[in-house]
């Protein structure tokens, strides 16, 4: 089986808790083992590349630095021409975008940020550690040769990989290629997803009485848009086998992936399995010993991966980053991701029933001696409501067999973002 020995990387296996129940990395491994790379390609340009992933590595045209300039605002010299004296003449001035000029022997000229250096120049001195006399320049505090220039080449070798095969395009790498001249990008067909949610209790528009509104369907959306796969929202199935199976028959020469929320557990109106079937679907695997999610459903139908995500809206969303995002990875030819595997301090003392795993929304309330993010737990293991997860920095994982955890054990968390969050 293809990726049977894929781990989730968190941590987070251990006993199953009961007979029935995947483990964590057994269900990552059922979720991919029919993930085929998605062999298309196109080619866009680099603005719309972003959560795209990368078709082909990608090499520096030229090295970097083009040309030698200037890392501060200030004086280019020679400094032998600062030999017995501490003051120059100023010769002119040049500022970035400037063609290169050449610098006259025994004088200094005003340089900016950025500006080609003048032929001859070998150190810059900083602007504040000159006295500006405009005519000429007095150098408070000696130069040190070679100081505040950007030599040419010294950032990248011409033919340096910038970006590897199966790189998600980030913001910093469409920085990296916009910055090396590049302006078009061969990246994979984005994989294809379709999305259902499920129940008669669910609605888009107005709730009669006994109906509540849909968030899934939204919630996966987004995250689908997020991480750029293209995305067809087919709407709500009624709790119906026949209608279900109607809904999904031919889909499986359409998409990639089909996912649905809701109707995969245990009660008289969760017909996903069967209805999967009579559309010609095959079942892998269901039931995970993680919470929330537990009754996650992995299949295929024709040559889509099919998904049933559980209908408790946090369930889903702990499917989706579990299993989904791997999914996804492995089409678009990225490695799938280890799910919350960043190490953190828990701030927080709890008793739990071990047998599953068990995500949770944090709030990061500072960092330890050591430097290790300590986090709050949010909510009480309720799988229903998305308010925690909404006021949650990050989502922390404990491993199945976890039945206390005291203040100061470490935890593996996912923080929704790094860069800015509580120093
Ligand atoms: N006897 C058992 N009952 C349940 C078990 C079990 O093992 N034995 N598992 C529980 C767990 S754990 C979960 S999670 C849920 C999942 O059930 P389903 O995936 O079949 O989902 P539904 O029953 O359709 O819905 C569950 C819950 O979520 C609400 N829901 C559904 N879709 C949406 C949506 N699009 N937006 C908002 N909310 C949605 C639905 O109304 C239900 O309240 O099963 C437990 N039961
Ligand atoms: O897995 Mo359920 O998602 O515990 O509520």
């Amino acid at each position: 089986m293809d990726g049977a020995n894929v781990s989730t990387g968190c941590g987070c296996d251990g006993l199953a808790g009961s007979q029935q129940l995947l483990s964590c990395s057994e269900a990552r491994a059922l979720a991919l083992a029919n993930v085929r790379p998605i062999l298309q390609q196109q080619t866009l340009p680099l603005a719309q590349a972003l959560g795209w992933t990368a078709a082909a590595d990608i090499f520096a045209p030229r090295a970097m630095p083009y040309f030698n300039n200037s890392a501060m605002d200030g004086f280019a010299l020679r400094l032998a021409d600062l030999e017995g004296r501490c003051c120059l003449p100023v010769a002119g001035t040049v500022a970035a975008g400037d063609a290169p000029c050449e610098l006259p022997t025994g004088a200094a000229m005003r340089i900016y940020t950025g500006a080609p250096l003048p032929e001859g120049a070998d150190t810059v001195a900083m602007i504040e550690t000159c006295i500006d006399k405009v005519t000429k320049v007095h150098f408070s505090t000696a130069p040190t040769r070679g100081s505040n220039i950007r030599r040419a080449g010294s950032d990248q070798d011409a033919g340096q990989l910038l970006l590897r095969k199966g790189t998600r395009i980030a913001p910093r790498h469409i920085g990296l290629l916009a910055a090396n001249g590049l302006h078009d990008i061969a990246v994979v067909r984005r994989p294809r997803v379709a999305v259902f949610s499920t129940g008669n209790e669910v609605t888009a528009g107005p709730c009669a009485p006994g109906q509540i509104p849909d968030a899934n369907r939204p919630l996966l959306c987004a995250l689908l848009a997020e991480h750029a796969a293209e995305v067809s929202d087919l709407g709500i199935l009624p709790d119906d086998p026949d209608a279900t199976a109607a809904a999904f028959a031919d889909l499986g020469g359409q998409f990639d992936l089909i996912m649905t929320s809701g109707a995969v557990s245990m009660g008289g109106k969760d017909h996903i399995r069967d209805a999967l079937i009579a559309a010609g679907g095959d079942i892998q695997g269901w039931r995970v010993a993680i919470k929330p999610g537990k009754p996650v459903l992995f299949g295929t139908l024709g040559d889509a991966v099919f998904t049933g995500l559980p209908g408790n809206p946090f369930a889903a969303y702990v499917g989706f980053h579990m299993f989904v995002l791997a999914q996804l990875a492995r089409m678009s030819g990225a490695q799938p991701a280890p799910f919350a595997a960043t190490p953190a301090s828990a701030g927080f003392e709890w008793q739990r029933k071990a047998g599953r795993a068990e995500v949770f929304p944090v709030r990061l309330k500072g960092y330890d001696a050591n430097g290790l993010p300590v986090l709050q737990r949010l909510g009480a293991s309720v799988s229903a409501t998305l308010v925690p997860l909404a006021e949650a920095d990050g989502v922390a994982i404990v491993a199945a067999e976890t039945s206390a955890v005291s203040m100061g054990d470490i935890l593996h968390w996912h923080p929704f973002c790094t860069i800015g969050a509580l120093t």
